[in-house]
């Protein structure tokens, strides 16, 4: 009995935070470090499956640059990124298309409703809601077919959210001419919570937060400006992956999304822990 007990008074205190994010959009993006571990995913999906039983409206943008390299290995493709980003060739697209738009997309999906949540899978395979065209670096050079979202269908994804479903989006859009591109998964993610006009966006990685040395977990920064995530770019300390990560957020501020946050996904309950203490698990990033 007491133990019953002290569960109502767990989910009466619970009720604040409930309220307080009740109908507000979480846009949740997950990368292909925690999207390999199969045990961390769980507790992940099991997180955002609570956020829509209470009515929080969580959206999934997820990547999976992991099992991309793996299907490119199978066919000896040497992946080649340049600032984080993949060089894709016309085999690389197809390879993107199938593995990214269509098996980690339909796997995440199902694995959410296995898990007794709704889901509904929203790619190029099925209904696509990301819209974009070619992605060209100042620094002049060629990624190839790699992608930028310009327009997001933001009705298709308000009308699952309304009827408690969750979006799973994967980082692959159409341009107007019908020719696809491979988008950054985290570029996705920010022009997903851009166009919801979301009260969160939260990168869940391999990783604790942005750190100032990359492979020392004690370094991490809770909380950085714009100025210092920019002069942590330009000394090398944000490199590789991260870079597209802390560039999403610093792009994403200021244009209607509330929050900016990089947590360790594989920290169980990483997702919940974030929305509802006040001091946050990760990185917080701020203008
Ligand atoms: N300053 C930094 N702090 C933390 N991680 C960093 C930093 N610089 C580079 N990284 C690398 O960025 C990686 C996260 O980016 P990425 O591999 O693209 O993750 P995901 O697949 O989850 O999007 C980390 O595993 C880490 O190796
Ligand atoms: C253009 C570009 O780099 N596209 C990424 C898309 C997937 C991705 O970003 O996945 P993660 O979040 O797991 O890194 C790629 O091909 O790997």
């Amino acid at each position: 009995m007491q133990e019953a007990i002290a569960k109502a008074d767990t989910l009466i205190e619970a009720m604040g935070w409930i309220r307080r994010f009740r109908g507000k959009t979480t846009v949740i993006k997950l990368g292909g470090s925690v999207l390999d571990d199969e045990n961390a995913l769980m507790h992940i999906l099991l997180d955002v499956i609570f956020m829509e039983t209470v009515g929080m409206k969580p959206v999934v943008v997820h990547g999976g640059g992991k099992a991309i390299n793996r299907a490119l290995a199978e066919s000896n493709v040497e992946p080649k990124f340049i600032h984080g980003r993949r060089y894709t060739d016309d085999a690389t697209l197809e390879v993107v298309r199938r593995v990214l738009a269509g098996e980690v997309n339909q796997f995440l999906t199902d694995e959410i409703e296995r898990l007794g949540g709704r889901a509904m899978n929203l790619s190029v395979h099925s209904t696509n809601v990301l819209f974009g065209e070619q992605l060209h670096l100042d620094s002049g050079e060629d990624l190839g077919h790699v992608g930028q979202v310009t327009e997001v269908d933001r009705s298709v994804i308000e009308g699952l959210l309304y009827t408690d479903q969750v979006p799973v989006i994967p980082s692959f859009c159409e341009g107007k001419d019908g020719r696809c591109y491979n988008v950054n998964a985290d570029t996705a993610a920010m022009a997903v919570a851009q166009a919801l006009g979301a009260e969160k966006l939260v990168f869940l990685s391999d990783v604790n937060g942005v750190r100032m040395d990359k492979d020392d977990p004690d370094t991490i920064i809770h909380s950085l400006s714009e100025t210092e995530a920019r002069a942590l770019i330009d000394s090398g300390h944000i490199a590789s992956g991260m870079i597209p990560k802390v560039e999403a957020c610093l792009e994403t501020l200021g244009r209607g999304v509330g929050k900016v946050h990089i947590v360790d996904g594989r920290l169980r309950h990483s997702l919940l822990l974030e929305i509802y203490t006040s001091e946050g698990v990760g990185t917080e990033i701020y203008k």
